[in-house]
């Protein structure tokens, strides 16, 4: 069953010129999407739409069948309890005044979630691999990948059916960055994903289906090993050429 659809949508900012054309694809409930494409192609405006912030001129965004009414306030609510996103920076995307309890707990309130808030916090910490003294601790103790951590805890705290990852694992260094990759592979097992990313390697390990993005149209869309087997965009091939390999032996 398709949990999101979008359906020839466009949008530019202000009067400029289109940012994003004629964009359709869809994320299969339980399916794990990557939307590649270099810095410009558009990836963070189609994000913003995804999330409510902008509003498509043309075509439409269905979630679970419904369209996306970003200026219908009690339906936005309903949406961002299904929905949560996890951002490029660990280091601002946590406030520094607030000991982690409160960061991860902070959806819970705003969405108004019933129930043992702690309680669900301990679970979502133990679930991104951290021990349960880090909600007692504040995010300047913890290092890039352990705060990219304590992002995704925040986003699966509420249990969302779907996550949007925004280049979730880019300002990561390697090691940290293969970590963080494990951890978004083991929780898109449970959840469904949109894994946005400027990085084909990343979104190739991760992904069981690839949507590539240049300037602002869709140039391929496919399973992720059709891609990887038979690239048909000279974009796409572009961008797996961009993927350091292990130097083959004599
Ligand atoms: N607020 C804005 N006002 C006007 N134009 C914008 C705005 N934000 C982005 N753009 C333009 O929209 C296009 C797509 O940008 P976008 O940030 O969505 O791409 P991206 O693929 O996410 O790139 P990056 O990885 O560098 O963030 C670019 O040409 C950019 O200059």
């Amino acid at each position: 069953m398709t949990l999101l659809t979008l359906e020839n949508v466009g949008f530019s900012y202000g009067k400029g010129q289109r940012v994003l054309e004629d964009i359709s694809f869809t994320v299969p409930r339980g399916s794990n999407v990557g939307l590649v494409g270099e810095s410009g192609s558009g990836k963070s405006t189609l994000l913003r739409l995804l999330l409510g912030l902008e509003r498509p001129q043309t075509g439409r965004i269905l979630f679970d069948g419904a369209p996306l009414e970003a200026r219908d306030a009690p339906a936005m609510r309903a949406y961002r309890k299904r929905v949560q996103a996890v951002f490029q920076d660990p280091y601002s995307s946590l406030n520094p005044a607030h000991r982690i309890r409160r960061i991860v707990t902070e959806p819970l309130r705003s969405l108004k979630v019933p129930g043992d808030h702690l309680a669900m916090a301990q679970e979502a910490i133990a679930a991104v691999g951290l021990s349960p003294d880090t909600l007692d601790r504040h995010p300047h103790q913890f290092s890039g990948g352990q705060r990219q951590r304590i992002a995704i805890a925040r986003a699966i705290v509420s249990r969302p059916e779907l996550i949007l990852a925004d280049e979730a694992v880019s300002a990561l260094d390697l090691s940290t960055r293969v970590r963080v990759v494990d951890l978004f592979e083991e929780i898109s097992e449970r959840m469904t994903m949109l894994f946005v990313s400027h990085d084909m390697g990343v979104v190739a390990a991760l992904c069981d289906r690839i949507v590539v993005l240049d300037r602002g149209h869709i140039v391929e869309a496919g399973e992720t090993a059709t891609i990887l087997n038979a690239p048909q965009h000279p974009y796409t091939r572009s961008l797996l050429d961009s993927i350091p390999r292990m130097p083959v032996a004599p």
